[in-house]
Formats: structure tokens, sequence, C-alpha cells
């Protein structure tokens, strides 16, 4: 998606702003997007998007808040995009560097996104029954898929004997991977997170309900969160936090947490279960036949694997499982991808007909 911009010729010139955006998670990446216009054109800067609402975006300027009115469907944005700012418009989002999407709740599942420009992924599960490798791996692939650097926050670390063994078996999933155990109630540990949420990095928490997602984030922001309260009138007992909040956090960065983040389904994510599973995936393709099902086929190399001992037969269960739902999310999401186009040809019609209006 590339946004028509614009570039004041303030933009990049002021050290100061610059500083400031930078703290807001603006980087070159996102600087190479604007085009310069000749001199002349009207004062337009770089916003965050801290909240998506129906016609409206609230945003973080080097400024400060500011309001503004999206030119493309609301639908099209999320909390944590840059848009350029022309007056009260704001552009088109900017290529994002990475891209938390999900299956929408209900029968008629769209893809909607959650969140962008996230830097880490915390997953965060708890040393105790909550802890559950099939999870983990779930939210790998999807953390993959996203583009976000994973980090596992093992939370309960107080109420278990050994929390090191939690870790251990967390960064055995990937090579890369970064498990950090807390006790989400004390202020000092939550504070160990801290690098991966100061210099304006952008931090977004997943995980079950109850595991400590809350805890963290009251320790890492200053905005105490309403979700146990419940809504008037509401039996069911809907958490209150409806809006996509994007929070400053005491270490110089950003937390983003929304109601979707907490209900993440794997969707897109093919290539992310390809990376959380390389091993298997690399050895599959060693297999004799092309399209091997490592059941019964000769020459097998995944079975030859789980023979010497050098496989988990588990884990492979748990791959042909992540494997098999995600071809069925992807499927339907992509009967349902025009969904995106029409919302933006509908949302531009509109606005035609409105201009139309306005000139008669
Ligand atoms: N002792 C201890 N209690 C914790 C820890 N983390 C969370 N808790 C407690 O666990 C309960 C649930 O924590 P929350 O932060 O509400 O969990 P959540 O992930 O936000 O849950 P949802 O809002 O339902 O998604 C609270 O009573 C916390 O005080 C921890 O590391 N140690
Ligand atoms: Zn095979």
């Amino acid at each position: 998606m590339k946004a028509k911009l614009l570039r004041s010729r303030s933009i990049g010139y002021c050290s100061d702003m610059n500083k400031t955006l930078r703290t807001l998670g603006w980087s070159t990446h996102f600087a190479r997007q604007i085009k310069l216009e000749p001199d002349g054109a009207p004062p337009s800067h770089p916003v965050r998007v801290a909240a998506v609402h129906r016609s409206r975006l609230d945003g973080l300027s080097a400024g400060g808040p500011i309001s503004l009115s999206p030119v493309a469907a609301a639908g099209l944005y999320a909390v944590g995009d840059w848009v350029i700012a022309t007056g009260a418009a704001a552009s088109e989002p900017l290529t994002r560097t990475t891209e938390i999407t999900r299956r929408a709740a209900g029968e008629d599942s769209k893809p909607q996104l959650i969140a962008a420009n996230v830097d880490t992924l915390g997953i965060v599960t708890s040393c105790n029954a909550d802890f559950n490798v099939a999870r983990l791996e779930r939210y790998l692939a999807m953390c993959a898929a996203s583009g976000c650097l994973p980090l596992v926050i093992l939370t309960k670390a107080d109420q278990c004997d050994d929390p090191s063994d939690y870790v251990k078996k967390a960064e055995k999933l990937s090579p890369m991977l970064r498990a950090i155990a807390i006790n989400a109630t004390d202020d000092e540990d939550v504070k160990r997170l801290n690098p991966w949420c100061s210099n304006g990095q952008t931090l977004a928490l997943v995980g079950s309900s109850g595991v400590g997602k809350t805890t963290i984030q009251n320790r890492l922001t200053d905005v105490i969160d309403a979700t146990q309260d419940i809504r008037a009138g509401d039996a069911k007992g809907r958490h209150t936090t409806t809006n996509r909040n994007l929070r400053a956090t005491f270490a110089g960065g950003w937390l983003i947490d929304t109601p979707g983040m907490r209900e993440l389904r794997l969707v897109d994510a093919e290539s992310g279960v390809d990376e959380v599973f390389s091993d298997i995936t690399e050895l599959a393709a060693t297999c004799k036949f092309n399209d091997c099902a490592h059941v019964t086929e000769p020459g097998c190399a995944i079975r030859a694997a789980i023979a010497a001992g050098d496989l988990d037969a588990d884990r492979i269960e748990r791959w042909r499982k992540l494997e098999k739902e995600n071809r069925f999310n992807t499927a339907t999401v992509g009967e349902n991808r025009g969904h995106l186009k029409r919302l933006q040809k509908m949302h531009d019609e509109g606005q035609a007909r409105g201009k139309a209006k306005r000139k008669t």
C-alpha cells in the first residue's frame, strides 16, 4: 500500500523534532517513504496512530496528540500505523515494518488488522498449567508471520519451584527465541522487560486470559486499565477497553493492548508455521516422495528420524495440526480478501458523492 505523500520542508531538518519522532518509533524505514515536494507544499508531518475510530484517527505527533480524518477507510488503519498529516487529513498508512492480523470473530471471517509496526510480540504464559508447548508454537508461528520479534514472558515465577525449567523448555522451541521468567506483580522484576519497550520500541502482549497481561501492562505504563470493570447493563461483563490503545511506557517506548490482541488466531501464518517447524520442513524435503504424507511411504525421512529418536513424534502431530488449521483459515480468509478492497471502494464512492453534493 503506497501512500501518496507530501513532505514539508520542516520534516527531518529539525533535530529536536527528529528526536521526538524517534521516541514515537519513527525510523528510516518510514522516512524513506516520503517524497520531497517542491516548495510551497502545505505543511505536513508524520503521526503515529494511537486509536482508530469509525471516521477519525487519534494520533501522536512530534507536537502532541492530534485528531485526524482518514483519507482511506478506517478499516485500513491499525493502531501503531504511521500516517502523514496534512492539516487534519491523514494519508494512507505508510508501509509497515510488521503487521498483526486476525480473522474477525463471527461467521464471515474477514481479515482484520490488529496492530502495526509492533517490534516485539510478548507471548505471555505462566509457570504453571497454562504453559503449553502447542499453544506457544501457535503464537510463535503467528509472530513469525507478522514479522515481529518473539519474546516469551513466563509469569508467576514466584509461584513455581524452578522457573528456569520453563525458560529452558520455551527456548528449546527455537534457537533464536528468548524467554524470561518474571513475577508480574513485582515492579522491579517487570522492569526486566524494559529493553523491549524503550527507545521508541513497541511491544504488544498476547496470551490466555489470566496469565498476567494486564498486571504487566499496568507496571510498564501509567495508564490503569479498566479491563476488570463491567459495563452497566451488560450481563456478559464485557471488557470496557474497546479502544485500540498505544500507551507510553515508563521506559520510553510503547505498548499496544487491544481486545483484538487478546483473541488472536492463526491466520495466513503458513510462512510462520514453516519457520517455527523448520527442522521438520527441512527434513520433509528429503523424503523420497515430494508429496510424502509421512505415514506409510517408503524412504520417509520424518519417520526415520522418529524411529532413531531424533525427532519428537508429538511435535510432528502438533505440526500437522497447525498446518491443517492454517490451511483452513487461509482458505476462508482468502475468500474474504476482497472485503478490504470493497470497503475502500465504498468509502471512495461516498466521498465522491459528498463532493458532488457540495458542488451543486
Ligand atoms: N503471584 C503472581 N500473580 C500474578 C502474576 N501475574 C499475574 N498474577 C495474578 O493473576 C491474576 C490475573 O492476571 P491479569 O493480569 O488480570 O491477567 P490477564 O492476562 O490480563 O487476563 P485477561 O484480562 O483475562 O486477559 C491477577 O490476580 C494477578 O494479580 C505473577 O507473576 N505472580
Ligand atoms: Zn515423509
